[in-house]
C-alpha cells in the first residue's frame, strides 16, 4: 500500500512517510470573557494558517506575520516540538518537517496564539496518522488542553463559537454553543505583549467564598446572556476573581476596562489580558464600544489597534495532501 509507514525497529516507533501535506487553519479565542475564569471561551475570527510537509530529514519552519523574526525557525518551533511530542506518544515518529505558518494572531495578548499553536499542531499530527490511527474529536481538545495546562482557549479554537470546559478526572471536556447573533466583540490589542505566565503569577491562592460564589451567579448569568439576551451582557461579564488581581501587569487596560463598563459597556479583559474587549449588543453598540475605546486610548503611550472582531462559527479547518492526491478536508 503506497504510504504505508514502516516500523522504526530500533526505537519501536513507526515512521510517517515523507511527501505528506497538512494544512490547518485555527481560530483566535478570547478566553474568560469576564467570570468564566479558566472554563469560558469564544472563537474570533482571525486566523493562524500552518502547512507541514513530511521530508526524509530536517525540521524548519518559514514564519510569515505575528512572530516572524521573534519565535524560532527549528526543531524548536512549538507547533513542530509539539507535534513530534504527540507523534512519540502515539508510537509514531517523523523523519523531517518542512512548516509554513502564516500567523495572523498577536502573540502574548491574550487572543489564544499559545493555544491555536497547540491546537494546529495536534491536529496536524493526527494528520499525519493513517485514518484507523487518528484520535476521536474528545481525545484531540483533552490532549491539547493538556499541553496549554486549561481548556478555555483550545476548546472554542476547535469548534468554534462559544465554549464552556471542565475537567473531570484529569480529562478536559467541552461543549460548544452557538452564541447570539446580536453579540459583537470589538477588541483593543496594545503593541506591548504580557505573557500568560506572568500574568497567572498575580492571581491568590485562595479566594473568600462569597467571592467564588458570588463569580459562579454570574457565569451562569453570562451563558445565558451570550446566548438568549445580550442586554444582561453588562452584568453577566462581572468579574471578582482574576480581572483586578492582575491590575499591576496591566494597569491600562484594566483602567479601560472600569471605565468602559462606568458607560454601560461589557468590558472584558481579554484571556490574560492585555487586550481588552467589549462585547457589544448589536452593531450601534459596538459602534459605539469602539468610539468609547479609541477616546479612552487617546495619550497612551503605545499604539493599539481597536477593531471589530465578529465571532468565528467555524473552529479549526484541516485538509490532508498525500503524495499525489488532491487534498481532502
Ligand atoms: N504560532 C506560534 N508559533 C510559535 N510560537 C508561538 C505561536 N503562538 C504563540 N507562540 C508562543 O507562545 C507565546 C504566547 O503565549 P501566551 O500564552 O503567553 O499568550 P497568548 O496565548 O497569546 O495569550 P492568552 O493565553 O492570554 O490568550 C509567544 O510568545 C510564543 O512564544
Ligand atoms: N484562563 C487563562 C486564559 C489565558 O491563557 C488565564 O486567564 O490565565
Amino acid at each position: 500500500m503506497p504510504n504505508r509507514p514502516e516500523r522504526s525497529l530500533a526505537q519501536g516507533l513507526r515512521s510517517v512517510p515523507a511527501g505528506v501535506t497538512v494544512r490547518v487553519s485555527v481560530p483566535a479565542t478570547s478566553a474568560n470573557l469576564g467570570p468564566g475564569f479558566d472554563s469560558m471561551g469564544l472563537a474570533l475570527d482571525l486566523r493562524d494558517d500552518v502547512e507541514v510537509t513530511t521530508v526524509d530529514e530536517g525540521f524548519s519552519a518559514v514564519v510569515q506575520g505575528e512572530g516572524a523574526g521573534t519565535v524560532p525557525t527549528d526543531a524548536s518551533h512549538l507547533v513542530i516540538a509539539t507535534l513530534r511530542g504527540y507523534l512519540l506518544e502515539r508510537g509514531w515518529k517523523v523523519p523531517g518537517l518542512e512548516l509554513v505558518a502564516t500567523n495572523r494572531i498577536p502573540h502574548g495578548r491574550g487572543l489564544g496564539s499559545s493555544a491555536a499553536a497547540h491546537a494546529s499542531a495536534i491536529l496536524l499530527a493526527d494528520a499525519l496518522l493513517p485514518e484507523d490511527e487518528r484520535a476521536s474529536a474528545a481525545d484531540l481538545l483533552n490532549a491539547a488542553s493538556h499541553l496549554e495546562g486549561h481548556p478555555d482557549n483550545v476548546a472554542p479554537a476547535l469548534t468554534g463559537g462559544l465554549t464552556v470546559s471542565w475537567e473531570e478526572d484529569g480529562r478536559y471536556r467541552s461543549s460548544a454553543m452557538r452564541p447570539h447573533p446580536a453579540v459583537v466583540p470589538v477588541v483593543a490589542i496594545p503593541a506591548q505583549p504580557l505573557s500568560t505566565e506572568t500574568a497567572r503569577g498575580l492571581l491568590p491562592s485562595q479566594v473568600p467564598h462569597h467571592v467564588a460564589a458570588a463569580n459562579a451567579g454570574r457565569v451562569g448569568l453570562l451563558v445565558h446572556a451570550l446566548t438568549q439576551e445580550p442586554s444582561l451582557l453588562l452584568a453577566g461579564t462581572r468579574d471578582w476573581l482574576h480581572q483586578d488581581q492582575r491590575e499591576p501587569a496591566m494597569p491600562e487596560s484594566v483602567g479601560l476596562v472600569r471605565d468602559l463598563r462606568r458607560q454601560g459597556l461589557a468590558a472584558v479583559v481579554s484571556g490574560a489580558g492585555p487586550t481588552v474587549m467589549v462585547l457589544a449588543d448589536g452593531m450601534d453598540q459596538a459602534g459605539r464600544a469602539r468610539a468609547a475605546l479609541q477616546a479612552g486610548l487617546e495619550g497612551s503611550a503605545q499604539p493599539w489597534r481597536v477593531s471589530i472582531l465578529p465571532v468565528d462559527a467555524a473552529g479549526a479547518k484541516v485538509e490532508t495532501h498525500r503524495s499525489g492526491q488532491p487534498i481532502s478536508g
